[in-house]
């Protein structure tokens, strides 16, 4: 019995355009309710949402009763972070500010068991073995796992040739947020100059063989995206979706005063 397909990575494998939402409000509650909406992938956010390896666990348990995916973002790439997602059963990954083909490396051999990576063995108590239920779980792991990558600066964007010549990374998503930033227009992904040089990349990506992503909630971004062929593409985000919501039921009701 082989570890569990993962249906995400294999979309991607064959180029099929998968829809997600950013989930930031860090809670298994919400995390149900999104699972059930539609959406193909559902990115669990641990780097600028307040979760942690239990927050981001509880939503994965529950995702993991429908049919997204859950794919969870890191705080950063380090090792031992990436050694107990994958422990807890987290399949997908988005690690964060990847800037070189070292990085990269690294990056594949912390999500691959000795010889050929650094992952450690500890799936005799792993959720990711269904707690040893998977006699195969060592040997089949690795082919389960995507391992995706976010470019999102002037040195990545530099680096990405060679960072698409990795094996064993499935997708590089392109972060518009901290690469406007990092091009002197913070605030401001829509800028003319980060638009050219995200969508110039993207088609490098898909060109490369490898899984284009991005998450834009502009509609005409997303679709100038899809008809590139972007493979994982985030439209929105759960938490100014509630925002937005919230705000606008509140005026509502204050228009009631007289
Ligand atoms: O740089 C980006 O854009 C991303 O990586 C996505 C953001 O981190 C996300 O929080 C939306 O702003």
């Amino acid at each position: 019995m082989p570890a569990p397909h993962n249906p995400f990575k294999a979309a991607l494998n064959a180029g099929e355009m998968q829809l997600g939402c950013w989930l930031g409000l860090a809670d298994p509650y919400v995390a149900e309710i999104s699972a059930h909406a539609g959406f193909d992938w559902l990115l669990l956010d641990g780097e600028h949402a307040p979760n942690d390896l239990r927050s981001l666990l509880a939503q994965a348990q529950v995702i993991a009763a429908s049919n997204s995916h859950a794919v969870v973002r890191p705080v950063i790439g380090e090792t031992w972070m990436i050694k107990q997602l994958l422990d807890a059963g987290i399949q997908s990954l988005l690690v964060p500010m990847v800037e070189s083909a070292e990085q990269a490396r690294e990056l594949v051999a912390a999500v691959t068991y000795p010889p050929h990576g650094v992952r450690g063995v500890g799936s005799a108590l792993a959720r990711a073995s269904q707690f040893s239920g998977i006699p195969d779980y060592l040997q089949t792991a690795r082919e389960e796992i995507c391992l995706l990558v976010q470019v999102e600066n002037r040195k990545g964007m530099a680096a990405l040739d060679e960072i698409l010549e990795v094996d064993g990374i499935d997708g590089v998503f392109i972060g518009p947020s901290d690469l406007a930033a990092d091009m002197g227009h913070i605030g401001k992904a829509g800028h003319p100059d980060v638009k050219a040089a995200v969508l110039d990349a993207l088609k490098r990506i898909k060109a490369a063989g490898k899984a284009p992503g991005i998450l834009t909630l502009d509609p005409e971004m997303q679709k100038e995206c899809a008809e590139i062929g972007v493979t994982f593409l985030a439209t929105d985000i759960d938490v100014t979706l509630f925002a937005k919501a919230i705000r606008g039921s509140a005026a509502a009701a204050k228009a009631l005063r007289k």
